[in-house]
């Protein structure tokens, strides 16, 4: 008896949850004739966006520093185009995001004025230097500051204001699953990617009444140009606790992306580790989803005990690697 009645109340339960889910979740944007503009969209997985994004009829401004890598890939970009669509195009614009900001401002607002207003800003342009923290240079935080968060505010500085006098709007900053959680080799890294996380909140809260929606996307190691570069100077043991949550295609990436970005949800992630990683770490995050937000408060409790496997799993990786660095240092000067 009791049995049916808890059945009865979880079925109301979930069926006025999806009543009231409209009234909660952003309105769904088009990218058929939208101006989609990819900051590092020369390169891997903002690339991926780009050819994605053109394939759904979107008009795309590719942005990075390298003239030659923008043109090829424009070319490439070109291919995806729908072929009866003669108003879509593919513009380039060569800058270093992280410099002067007058130059970003004019720049983006000339590509404005040949495509149209940006409707949907991916900021993608990043790069990473991974190192034990007392071996990296100093002058690498900074860097990572200025390439993976500074390059973000100024592309958004210039390209918000217009947004708001439209009405309508996406941005999206690409961060990672180490600007969730810090790990092993990525204290210069992380840290800046955890500063997209505290953009992204206060300015979902400030721009939420104009129609301007953020999406904060969340990446495990994804095969890239930027990550086989990576790869040659990762400590061990950044490594082996990175590949605990597999290695992704660009383009797996970016369809969760743009789809997560169409829909407006604030949390883009990926595999099931990206998933109980976003509920585990929701904290005081804007919800686009009631029912995302029911699974962060049933979830999150299940998932601090599952972490504390994966902490002990990651603390054991680190300890073995020190041993196993000791014994080879012995063992050289026993030689
Ligand atoms: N690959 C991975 O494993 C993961 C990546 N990410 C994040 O995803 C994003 C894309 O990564 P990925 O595709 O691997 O990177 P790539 O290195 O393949 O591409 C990076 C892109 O950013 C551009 N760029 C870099 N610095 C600047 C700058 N100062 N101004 C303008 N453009 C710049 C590059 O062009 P150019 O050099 O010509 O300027 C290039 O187009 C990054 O933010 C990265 O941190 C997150 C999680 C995992
Ligand atoms: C419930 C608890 C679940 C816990 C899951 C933990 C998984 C941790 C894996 C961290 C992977 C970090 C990859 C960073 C990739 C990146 O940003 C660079 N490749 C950039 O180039």
């Amino acid at each position: 008896m009791w049995g049916w009645i808890a059945l009865a109340v979880f079925i109301v339960f979930i069926i006025v949850l999806y009543l009231l889910s409209p009234l909660i979740s952003p309105p769904q944007i088009n990218l058929k004739d939208s101006h989609v503009l990819i900051t590092g969209g020369s390169s891997g997985i903002g690339k991926a966006l780009a050819i994605q994004a053109v394939q759904q009829g979107s008009k795309v401004t590719l942005l990075a520093r390298d003239k030659l890598k923008l043109e090829e890939a424009k070319k490439e970009i070109h291919k995806y185009v729908i072929e009866d669509d003669c108003e879509q195009r593919v513009q380039t614009v060569s800058v270093d995001l992280s410099g002067d900001y007058q130059l970003v401002e004019s720049l983006l607002h000339n590509a404005e004025s040949s495509l149209g207003g940006v409707d949907i800003l991916i900021n993608c342009a990043g790069t990473s230097s991974p190192g034990r923290f007392d071996e990296l240079p100093v002058s690498e935080f900074r860097k990572m500051m200025e390439i993976n968060y500074i390059s973000a505010v100024h592309a958004t500085r210039a390209l918000l204001p217009g947004m708001k006098e439209r009405g309508r709007g996406r941005i999206v900053f690409v961060s990672s699953q180490a600007g969730q959680l810090g790990l092993f080799g990525f204290s210069a890294y992380s840290a800046s990617k955890f500063a997209l996380r505290g953009l992204a909140e206060a300015l979902q809260m400030e721009v939420k009444p104009y129609n301007v929606y953020l999406t904060l996307a969340f990446p495990a190691d994804t095969n890239t140009p930027g990550f086989q570069e990576e790869q040659k100077s990762k400590p061990l043991e950044t490594k082996l606790i990175s590949e605990t949550s597999g290695l992704f295609s660009a383009e797996n990436v970016a369809s969760i992306i743009l789809a997560d970005t169409v829909r407006g949800r604030f949390f883009s992630s990926m595999g099931l580790d990206g998933i109980m990683l976003s509920c585990l770490t929701c904290g005081f995050s804007p919800v686009t989803s009631l029912m995302e937000a029911t699974q962060q408060v049933v979830t999150m409790g299940i998932f601090r005990i599952i972490s504390l496997f994966y902490l002990d799993h990651f603390d054991r990786i680190v300890r073995r690697c020190k041993l196993d660095k000791e014994t080879r240092n012995s063992e050289k000067k026993n030689i």
